[in-house]
């Protein structure tokens, strides 16, 4: 990533700093999820220059694009993350300090078999009520009225969220593509509003404070680089989080390079894990192309990954 991007577009690990050092010195705190082409949450990221908003977004492209409009427009309260929104709510903010969070058009999954790849549940409920502050708000915009309706569903049964009744109306103060693209084609567009008006907490599983990942384990008798290859597709966890190893590559320079996939609660994550040969040792480190949110799948595929080169 180029250094400009990089001031707008914080990785896991400037998440780190940034939420440490930066974000309790910030004024208002606005999050937008699923911004697409960013055009709205600059709109107000300019209208709220008192405040910072923070964008969350899973589509790389999208983040690019966004980050670029950032850029050009010189605006300097924007930030952004990539990932899932839900779990971003619940792990980069501190807790119940958000003033407003929006949700424009989220993609709806109409289909049954898709279902649990919608971004509101019941999940998302808790993180939102855990991210707002006593009378923080939320605002979701939506051309699907079922969708809309589910979504309140699953906010009523957060006790803290006071939700209103669905408005059903044309067109919002700034309309975002997705919300010009309904309306050209003649489609409705559902509000809903929730207030958060009680104390309500979630609890972080990103352990913000580890850097490290580093294990170092004694070197099996007969080690050659090529036995990572034993570990693809080895898997392991349990009910609340699970870790796969895939492809191993091997390096001119003694070194492997083992793909890791972690998923906590849903959360999934990437990452490559380079292992050095030292001279009684090998060591696990994360590879410094990767950056990862250090959560308890993440940890535990090194502590698996260790045991199983122990095995070799
Ligand atoms: C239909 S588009 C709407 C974009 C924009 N809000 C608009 O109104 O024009 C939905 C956006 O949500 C993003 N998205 C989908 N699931 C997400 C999630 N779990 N967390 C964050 N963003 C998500 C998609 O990448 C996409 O950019």
């Amino acid at each position: 990533m180029s250094w400009t991007l990089d001031k707008v577009i914080l990785s896991p690990d400037s998440a780190r700093l940034f939420r440490r050092e930066e974000l309790p010195r910030r004024g208002a705190l606005f999050a937008e999820i699923g911004f697409g082409n960013g055009d709205f949450l600059v709109n107000l990221a300019s209208a709220r220059r008192d405040a910072l908003c923070v964008g969350i977004e899973v589509s790389l492209t999208s983040l690019l694009k966004a980050a670029r409009k950032v850029l050009r427009g010189g605006i300097d309260n924007v930030k952004l993350l990539n990932g899932d929104g839900s779990f971003l709510l619940r792990e980069f903010f501190l807790p119940e300090t958000v003033e407003g969070v929006f949700v424009n058009f989220p993609c709806p999954w109409p289909k049954k078999r898709h279902s649990k790849r919608r971004l509101i549940n019941s999940l998302f409920a808790d993180n939102l009520a855990g991210a707002l502050k006593i009378g923080g708000f939320f605002e979701l915009a939506s051309d699907e009225k079922w969708f809309v309706d589910e979504a309140r569903g699953c906010l009523l049964e957060n006790g803290a969220l006071e939700v209103e009744e669905i408005q059903h109306h044309l067109g919002g103060p700034i309309g975002t593509k997705y919300e010009q693209k309904w309306i050209s084609l003649g489609k409705s567009i559902y509000r809903l509003r929730a207030t958060k008006v009680s104390f309500f907490r979630t609890t972080s599983i990103v352990d913000w404070e580890e850097v490290t990942l580093d294990i170092n384990k004694e070197m099996p008798k007969g080690w050659r680089m090529g036995k990572l290859g034993f570990m693809t597709n080895k898997t392991g966890g349990d009910d609340r989080f699970k870790w796969t190893f895939k492809d191993a590559f091997f390096g001119d320079d003694e070194t492997g390079l083992l793909q890791v996939i972690t998923a906590d609660d849903g959360f999934q994550q990437k990452f490559y894990v380079r292992v050095i040969p030292r001279e009684n040792s090998v060591l696990i480190k994360l590879d410094d192309a990767s950056t990862v949110y250090r959560t308890p799948a993440v940890k535990e595929s090194f502590k698996a990954l260790a045991e199983e080169i122990g095995k070799l």
